[in-house]
């Protein structure tokens, strides 16, 4: 069942020279209990488009274009009370630091309490077992204990593990989680992408996870988005894309997979940079980079071709990827 459906959504910022686009024409779609990775390199939009999603576009940042529906309802032109109680209850967040996202001053089992009895309107006994229920689902050890101690008590690992919890608490259909692993030590890093591929699975939860890592969506993801330069450039089943990459950009990235835990400061293969929003380029962003450039590369942009669950923008790709 498709739980999130992303079209054309553009997100702009007024610049100095004009309005920028930082993402542009972005379409996507996830379902029930799959993960679709979105990888890129820093500043491709990934995170923009996590933020767009959850409603969190700071202004005078907008969403320019474009429609977000979750199980088929409109919420991209929701009023922002309403927008706060679909966050939480309806779509969950999971960012890189697991500090940001628990409170120092509450124990885990408090900010787990409040959470679900906000959201399921449970009485508080229950919320407390059920708080209990979900430390030990993310794998804290003797969770009784636990759950009456503060975040500073825990470990980085186990710390995001309790942000997990408090994402998936409250049962959204969709969770989004941006660079979930990027602050954790490398061993911790594989346990967290385990845990969240297994309450995927469990839950049901559709989940949209940003990462720069193309290791992690190897590990990790159903599906994959490759954004570059504000647009997704392919998108597929993660076996498909990793074996057979239609765009030069995704074969670029492919030759550069990391292992867990290293960042890409460089891609290796292909040589330059991506251009900022006001500098991109007519026609393909990525022409001035691609190895197999032809004319019609710098004049005209490609538009996706495929469908939402696969799709290629390039020129070289002139038929409709199976
Ligand atoms: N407040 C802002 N005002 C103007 N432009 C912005 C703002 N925030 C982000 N951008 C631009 O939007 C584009 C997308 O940024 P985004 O953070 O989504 O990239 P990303 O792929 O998530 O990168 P990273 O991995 O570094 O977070 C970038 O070009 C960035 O410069």
């Amino acid at each position: 069942m498709t739980i999130l459906t992303v079209e054309n959504l553009t997100v702009c910022f007024p610049g100095r020279r004009g309005t920028i686009n930082a993402i542009e024409d972005v379409s996507l779609s996830v379902s029930a209990g799959e993960i679709l990775g979105m990888v890129g390199e820093s500043g491709a939009g990934k995170s923009m488009t996590g933020a767009a999603i959850i409603g969190l576009i700071e202004p005078p940042g907008r969403i320019a274009k474009g429609e977000i529906r979750l199980e088929g309802e409109r919420i991209d032109n929701l009023r922002p009370e309403a927008m706060r109680r679909l966050r939480g209850r309806r779509i969950g967040a999971i960012f890189q630091d697991p500090l940001t996202s628990l409170n120092p001053v509450l124990t885990v089992g408090e900010q787990l309490i409040e959470t679900i009895q906000t959201h399921l309107r449970l009485p508080r006994s229950q919320a407390r077992e059920r708080a209990i229920d979900w430390l030990r689902r993310v794998g804290i050890p003797a969770p009784e204990a636990r759950i009456d101690t503060y975040p500073h008590q825990y470990s980085g690992g186990m710390r995001q593990r309790v942000v997990i919890a408090l994402a998936l608490c409250a049962e959204p259909q969709l969770v989004i989680a941006d660079e979930p692993t990027t602050a954790l030590d490398v061993s911790v890093q594989a346990q967290i992408i385990a845990l969240l591929r297994k309450l995927a699975r469990e839950t049901g939860v559709a989940v949209i996870l940003v990462t720069h890592d193309m290791g992690v969506i190897a590990e990790t993801a159903d599906r994959v988005a490759v954004m570059y330069a504000g647009r997704i450039v392919e998108i597929g089943e993660v076996a498909d894309v990793l074996t057979a990459p239609k765009h030069p950009y995704t074969s670029g990235l492919m030759a550069s997979i990391p292992r867990i835990g290293e960042r890409p400061e460089t891609l290796p293969q292909i040589e330059g940079a991506m251009p900022r929003p006001h500098a991109r380029p007519e026609g393909c962003a990525f022409a001035p980079r691609c190895p197999h450039r032809m004319e019609i590369c710098t004049r005209e942009r490609p538009e996706p071709r495929g469908t939402l669950t696969r799709s290629v923008a390039c020129h070289l790709t002139e038929e409709v990827p199976a």
